[in-house]
């Protein structure tokens, strides 16, 4: 079987281990450490495909439960897949659907053929089993599909942990059973274990001798606290290939994409931009900006005066207030466009300080310009 996925490293930060790559997919190859824009139902909301590549993006999101149910995989897969139906042709991941699953879903039953739930939008009983999240998500199409896994609550207990990473592991299995287009999706494992080193070492010693293209490590983002999600990535990355990509699942905020970058992961998804900018709040070099703050109502300057994206060249705080307290549409556009631009942008300043041998040092700048070593 010849993997559509591969992943080629540059080379390793000296001052941090941090790794420079490019992942190589059926639909274009991409430096790494990248963010993924998180497209839920097919669309990274209010932008444009356009727009995602004049700022970078190379591989985007959709999220295999929601296209499940809203407008259907049969239906996907009948205007060509994801890449023709939402008319983007760079490198597009699904996820399996479990995290939905798990954290949409309320009388939920977990055994051991799949999950019982209720759809969240009706109420409907539904069963997603690892056989029907890779069906799904061969019709869907995307360039990386993911292992149908479960993502246990934080805190969850080592007993119920345990069992429950022997569960995803026998499922990661059935998944590469059921794989129909190995030759041009690249399914990863998802490497589940929460805060428990013995677990994390079973969980990816079960998922590597499965010999996945790339991995994910799951569990995390999931309302830890960030010493927690460092602590868990310091013991978890160097138990994964060298020369596979390692993805880390719903980060994330500035500084745990330059922690996670630093130890070692390849790759990161989050709604946050996005979720965020709808709600009016930006990020920026200098911290976070509420821009309904009544101190931006006369503020004619830029988000951020550090970034040359369309908005901040082209708008004023005091304007993109306005939109967002007259519930302007342009208004999120606006805030949304910045936000993932941010974070796309300070990928590339992470990998220009990888090539650099200077990681730490950016660390060091970034923290404290944004804020994240204020007491
Ligand atoms: N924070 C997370 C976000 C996610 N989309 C996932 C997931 O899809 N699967 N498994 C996970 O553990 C997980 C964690």
């Amino acid at each position: 079987m010849t993997t559509p996925i591969r992943f080629e490293l540059i080379k390793t930060c000296r001052q941090t281990g941090a790794r420079l790559g490019i992942l190589h997919t059926p639909h274009g190859s991409f430096e790494t450490p990248m963010f993924m824009p998180v497209g839920t139902l097919a669309t990274v909301k209010t932008l444009s495909p356009e727009e995602l590549k004049e700022m970078g993006a190379g591989v985007i999101l959709s999220n295999t439960y929601h296209l499940w149910l809203r407008p259907g995989h049969d239906i996907v897969a009948e205007a060509g897949g994801l890449h023709a139906f939402m008319n983007w042709d760079r490198g597009i991941l699904t996820d399996s659907g479990g995290f939905q699953v798990f954290s949409l879903s309320e009388f939920r039953r977990i055994e051991e053929e799949g999950v019982y739930f209720r759809n969240h939008l009706n109420g409907d009983k539904l069963f997603l089993s690892p056989e029907k999240a890779v069906e799904i998500q061969n019709a869907l199409g995307a360039d990386i599909i993911m292992a149908f896994d479960e993502c246990p609550p934080y805190p969850a207990t080592y007993e119920y942990m345990k069992q429950s990473i022997e569960r995803t592991s026998r499922w990661a299995e059935r998944c590469l059973k059921a794989h129909r287009r190995p030759n041009e999706q690249g399914l990863f494992g998802i490497v589940q274990g929460g805060e428990y080193e013995e677990l994390r070492r079973q969980s990816a010693r079960d998922l590597v001798s499965l010999d996945f293209p790339g991995y994910a490590v799951g569990g995390l983002s999931v309302g830890e606290p960030k010493e927690v999600m460092n602590r868990v990535l310091e013991f978890t990355t160097p138990l994964l290939p060298a020369d596979k990509p390692r993805y880390l699942m719903g980060v994330g905020s500035p500084d745990s994409l330059i922690d996670g970058a630093i130890r070692g992961i390849d790759m990161f998804d989050c709604v946050l931009p996005t979720r965020i900018g709808r709600n009016g709040t930006v990020m920026t070099s200098e911290g976070r900006v509420v821009i309904k703050n009544a101190q931006y109502a006369r503020d004619f300057s830029p988000l951020d005066p550090h970034c040359d994206c369309y908005t901040c060249r082209n708008y004023t705080r005091a304007y993109i207030r306005h939109l967002i307290k007259c519930d302007e549409t342009f208004g999120i556009r606006l805030t949304s466009y910045h936000n993932v631009y941010f974070l796309i942008k300070l990928m590339e300043q992470v990998r220009q300080a990888i090539r650099e041998d200077r990681l730490a040092d950016f660390r060091e700048e970034f923290f404290e310009r944004y804020g994240f070593n204020k007491p």
